[in-house]
């Protein structure tokens, strides 16, 4: 199915929750444009871009890159696709940049994965990606159709540096103290100044500990 009007939409989650398989189906089913703030990062790390360079380090020790860079970046790139629907994956991850783009856009809605952080430990040990496209496997949950190897290209798939254990529990201490807050800011914003034709449309999905059953909740 494809929409006929233009939607903007955004997905949260702690690392690991599923952001990009989830947001890989909803864009196909929906016919909307995937932007995903870690994928950006990661292909001017390939490139060897000035950004790159600059950010690898930062992005393997499992900190944030600074909020004006970060908005500056995505701002620009989704002006550049805004005449279609979108769906930002990774954006916002601080008050700061759902400020950012709160003053830019406006959003239709703001999907939430709910994963314990437990679960995100085990599923990140056994995740691969491939690194030009963004797509992930799980060696237990979607596993590639030949182990190591992607299974549109045939390339190979990595581990990423920075799904280490301990840069995992500090990426997910960061989720806590800088990204729980922007749920927070979007139910302020959806519950004071958007129209009640938008807020009906707002919903935040939630999936259990296994990650399988969804709920709509209304915000
Ligand atoms: N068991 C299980 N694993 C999942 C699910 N969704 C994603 N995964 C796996 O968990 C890992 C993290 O998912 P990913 O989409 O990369 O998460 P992101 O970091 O939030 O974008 C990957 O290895 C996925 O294959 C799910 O619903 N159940
Ligand atoms: N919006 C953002 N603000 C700051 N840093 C970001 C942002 N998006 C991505 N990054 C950096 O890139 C890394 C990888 O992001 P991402 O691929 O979204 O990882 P995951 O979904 O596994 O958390 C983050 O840990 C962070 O260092």
């Amino acid at each position: 199915m494809v929409l006929q009007r233009v939607i903007r939409a955004v997905i949260m989650g702690p690392p690991g929750s599923g952001k990009g398989t989830v947001s890989a189906r909803i864009t196909k089913s929906f016919g909307l444009q995937h932007m995903s703030s870690g994928d950006i990062l990661r292909a001017n790390i390939k490139e060897k871009t000035e950004l790159g360079l600059l950010m690898k380090a930062c992005i393997d020790q499992g900190q944030l890159v600074p909020d004006d860079i970060m908005s500056r970046l995505i701002l620009n790139d989704l002006r550049k696709i805004d005449n279609s629907g979108w769906l930002l994956d990774g954006f916002p991850r601080t008050v700061s940049q759902a400020e950012a783009l709160d003053h830019a856009f406006s959003l239709d809605t703001v999907i939430n994965l709910n994963v314990p952080f437990q679960t995100i430990k085990e599923r990140l040990t056994s995740r691969w990606t491939h690194i030009p496209s963004g797509r992930v496997y799980n060696t237990d949950f979607n596993p590639p159709k030949v182990p190591g190897l992607d299974d549109v290209t045939g390339e190979p798939l990595v581990q990423r540096d920075d799904d280490r254990p301990e840069t995992v529990t500090r990426r997910l201490k960061s989720y806590e103290t800088q990204t729980e807050p922007v749920l927070e800011f979007y139910r302020l914003t959806f519950c004071n100044t958007r129209t009640m034709k938008i807020l009906k449309k707002a919903v935040f999905l939630g999936f259990s500990s296994k990650g399988e059953r969804q709920e709509n909740i209304p915000l």
